[in-house]
């Protein structure tokens, strides 16, 4: 009866029991979804991202058992993404990633059905309309996740990073973008409790991926210089703009 009680438990915090306790799992616009690259429509109004990160504005780094969250500081403009389907900048509160119990299949979009090894999410909110996050997070257009795939080699490359000495450095996401900002966008939720329905989603196309003269040349040289250069730029003020 133990096991079956601990199969029950199971149960009760899976995904397919969330509408139990949050029935906007049964909404109209819940994530993650498939993407379909050529059933999506282009909309030539749509400008490109633009992301403004500010590397002093990260503060912690925590992993809450199901994900390793690096937490910033989001009582000001410093680190924001706008443009794309934003009608104002959105201030990046933290980033996060997914991944899957065999280190690949672990993103939660997919894309004509295929899996990538991560997914990781920077998450911002709308300041300019609400005052603070827990409240935007509860609005249509309160957060806008920027959602980018990782290759599994890439997924520890950045595991590598984080567990560096940030507090010397900053942990800044720069060194975790691919080469293009093209995106799909639409609207979703959350997608884990309480799956709110109150994201704008901007998933990138193009994986983070490491080259394999990456990886070859990771057996002479200290993982870390190779992995995260912009940790050896110690000009802690140093904006850096992606555009
Ligand atoms: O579903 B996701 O993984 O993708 C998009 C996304 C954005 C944020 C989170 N979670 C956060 S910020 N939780 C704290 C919180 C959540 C809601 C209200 C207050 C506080 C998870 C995800
Ligand atoms: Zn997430």
């Amino acid at each position: 009866t133990i096991y079956l009680s601990l199969l029950f438990l199971g149960w009760l915090t899976s995904p397919s029991a969330w509408h139990n306790k949050y029935p906007v799992a049964h909404g109209s616009r819940q994530s993650p979804i498939d993407i379909v690259p050529h059933q999506a429509s282009r909309d030539p109004n749509l400008s490109q991202i633009v992301l403004n990160y500010d590397r002093c504005t990260s503060i912690n780094i925590s992993n809450n058992g199901h994900s390793v969250v690096v937490e910033f500081d989001d009582t000001d403009d410093r680190s924001v993404i706008q443009g794309g389907p934003l009608d104002n900048p959105y201030r990046l509160k933290q980033f996060h990633f997914h991944w899957g119990e065999k280190g690949c299949e672990g993103s939660e979009h997919t894309v004509s059905g295929n899996s990538y090894a991560s997914e990781l999410h920077l998450v911002h909110w709308n300041a300019v309309k609400y005052k603070t996050f827990d409240e935007a997070a509860t609005a249509p257009d309160g957060l806008a996740v920027l959602g980018i795939f990782l290759d599994v080699r890439c997924f520890f490359k950045c595991l590598y990073c984080l567990s560096y000495d940030k507090t010397k450095y900053g942990f800044f996401p720069k060194c975790l973008l691919p080469s293009s900002l093209h995106y799909w966008t639409y609207l979703g939720s959350l997608t884990t409790p309480p799956l709110h329905e109150s994201v704008i989603w901007i998933v990138l196309k193009d994986p983070i991926t490491v080259s394999e003269k990456q990886v070859r040349s990771c057996q002479t040289w200290p993982l870390l210089d190779l992995y995260c250069p912009l940790l050896n730029n110690a000009d802690r003020n140093k904006r850096i703009f992606v555009s």
